[in-house]
Formats: C-alpha cells, structure tokens, sequence
C-alpha cells in the first residue's frame, strides 16, 4: 500500500485558540474531529496543498505556515503521512465551505472531542509546549517535614531553578502555616514558577496557576474552572481527565515506590503504551530519580514529578539542579 502524503493545518487565532473541523459523511472516519487539510497531489509540495486545502476547504489564504511534524500513521485503508502546520497569519473568515460543522477551542478542550486516531500524539504535542521549563515538578507536601524545613527545602530548590510546584495538602492546614505556605505560593509565582493547588475543599484563595486533582477526584467528575491536572494510574483515569479539559497528567508508578510499595510499577514499556494512546502530555511520577530521568523520557514522558527526591534530600538544592540538568541544552 503507497503510502498517502497529506497537509493539515493547526489554525491558531490570537486568543490561542484551535481550528477544528468534523469530517463529513462519505469520507473515511466521518463524524470525526480533524485539523483542516487533505491529500497533497501530486506535483505539489506539502505546503501549496495545504493553502489549496485551508482555502478550498475553509475560505481562508494562509500565509508562512510554519512546518511543526511529520507523522506516519497506518489506518486500515491506507497509511498516511501527515505534514503538520502551525498557521498564524491568514487572511478571509474560516467556515465550512462544505458544509462540515467547525469550532474554535482552546487545546486542552480538544481531548473532550472524538478526534483522528493519529492525532492523539500531536494534541499531547501541543499541549506539552504550555508545560512549565523546564518540566521538572515537585510535589510538595508540607505535612511531610516541620514547617520551617520544608520551606527552607522549597525556597533552596526555586533557587536552582525548578519552575513547577504542586502543593499537597491532605487536610487544611492551621491559620499560621496557611499564611506561609500562601506567601510561598506568592513567592514562587513572582519567580516565574507555575503553582497547581492539590488541595481539599474548601478551597483556599491561595495565589496560584491552577489546581491539581486527584484521579477519584476527576472519575467524580470535578472540573475546576481554572487551569488543572490530574494524578492518573491508569488507562481510564487518562481518558477521563482528557475528557474533563486538563492541560497535564502524571502516570504513576512509573517505576517501584517506597510511598506505594503493593501498588506494581508500570515500568517504562508499559507507560509508552499508555503515553502513545494518550492526548494529554504525561508526566512520569512514582520513584524518579536523576538516573531515570532519560528512560521516563524515551517511555514518551513530557516531563518528571518526584516528591521526597528533593524534599527529604540532604541537600534540595543539589539534588534539584541534578535532576534539572536533563533538561540543559
Ligand atoms: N485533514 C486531515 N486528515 C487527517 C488528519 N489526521 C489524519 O489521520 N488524517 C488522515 C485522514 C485521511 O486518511 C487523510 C486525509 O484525507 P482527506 O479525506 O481529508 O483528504 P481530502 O481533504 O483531500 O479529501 P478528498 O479530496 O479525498 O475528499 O489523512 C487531520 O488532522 N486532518
Ligand atoms: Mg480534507
């Protein structure tokens, strides 16, 4: 079977928002959800069949698109090579100019839709780029040390440069230590880092980017009206939190943990195959240390999360800068 070059387009506007398309009956995969595009003929490159594609399809004349992937993806009827686009600069009104239903979302709105099977890998794509950098998170529970430790272990690893912070409260804390962790969350915000709240509710008008669930949180059914992600462990849970809006997901255990030492680890091939079905980016969680930060990466983790790794370190700092230098270029 020759395999079938195609061009799409990921139509951004100035909102950050996506163009999708549903694909119309009496072609493959009707009913559907797609980036706008099709079949490059022949002679032509990928880029002249996209702007024929967006303006045939859509009315609008794209200008410098920008290359973003290539794909292969086999289907039962053909295989595919799929030319990916970022379009930013258009000109004329997008509508469906045959007749098939389009809509603008924001990226993390498009897992809640049944989209191409080939396209999973590129929303998780997308939505990785919105990751905090470098994607090193720690999650940090201050139930875990006496207060003025862990802020201490908190403020040493913001120093060497980690950017992404989930607090962990299990129950709501006192009035004194709320008012020091919420000055550590205003600290942290001010430095560039993005903070995600795993808290219970009520919930506290700590500063911070968002919340963090937990998997039985997100199963219940909890969509904050804010930014958020989800603690999954499993396939199900992945699919759920897609389908609520989460920007991220941690999979956990990637490899055995002391914190859950009856749960079995999934070990790196068995988070690649739930990272290849995946369209949210997965974050690897569950006894990362610096020397497994390359095989959680080649298993398709977007990035890492680890919890005593720095708080319990000896010294935060350089266990944080250990675990950073993954991400050097
Ligand atoms: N347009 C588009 N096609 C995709 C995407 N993802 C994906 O797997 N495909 C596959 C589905 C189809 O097998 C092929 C594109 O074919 P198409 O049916 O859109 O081609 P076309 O617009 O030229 O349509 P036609 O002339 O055959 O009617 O690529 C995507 O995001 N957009
Ligand atoms: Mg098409």
């Amino acid at each position: 079977m020759p395999t079938v070059p195609v061009a799409t387009g990921i139509i951004e506007d100035a909102s950050g928002r996506l163009l999708v398309a549903l694909r119309p009956e009496g072609k493959p995969w009707p009913g559907f959800w797609e980036f706008p595009g099709g079949k490059v003929d022949p002679g032509e490159t990928p880029e002249q069949a996209l702007v024929r594609e967006l303006w045939e399809e859509l009315g609008v004349m794209v200008t410098a698109p920008e290359p973003f992937r290539v794909l292969e993806y086999t289907y039962p009827e053909r295989t595919v090579r799929l030319h990916f686009y970022r379009v930013r600069h258009w000109t004329g009104t997008a509508h469906g100019r045959e007749g098939q239903e389009v809509r603008w979302l924001f990226p993390w709105e498009i897992p809640a839709l049944e989209c191409l099977p080939a396209n999973l890998r590129l929303t998780a794509d997308v939505l990785a780029e919105a990751l905090p950098q470098p994607p090193l998170c720690l999650i940090a529970d201050p139930g875990r040390l006496p207060l003025p430790d862990f802020r201490r272990a908190l403020e040493a690893a913001l120093d060497a440069g980690l950017r992404w912070l989930v607090l962990r409260c299990k129950a709501a804390p006192d009035d004194s230590s709320a008012d020091v962790l919420a000055a550590l969350c205003a600290g942290a915000l001010a430095g560039g880092a993005q903070v995600y709240l795993n808290h219970p509710d009520p919930l506290p008008g700590w500063p911070r980017t968002g919340r963090h669930l937990t998997q039985s949180q997100s199963d219940a059914g909890v969509k904050p009206d804010e930014a958020f992600g989800v603690s999954c462990h499993d396939a199900a849970g992945l699919q759920q939190a897609a389908r609520l809006g989460a920007r991220y997901a941690f999979l956990s255990p990637i490899f055995p943990t002391s914190s859950h030492p009856d749960t079995e680890a999934l070990g790196p091939r068995g988070f690649a195959a739930m990272a290849a079905e995946s369209s949210l980016p997965l974050i690897a969680l569950g006894g990362m240390t610096s020397a497994r930060v390359p095989e959680a990466l080649a298993a398709g983790a977007r990035g890492v999360a680890v919890l005593s790794g720095i708080l319990e370190a000896q010294d935060p700092a350089a266990a944080t800068r250990a675990l950073l230098r993954h991400w050097e270029r």
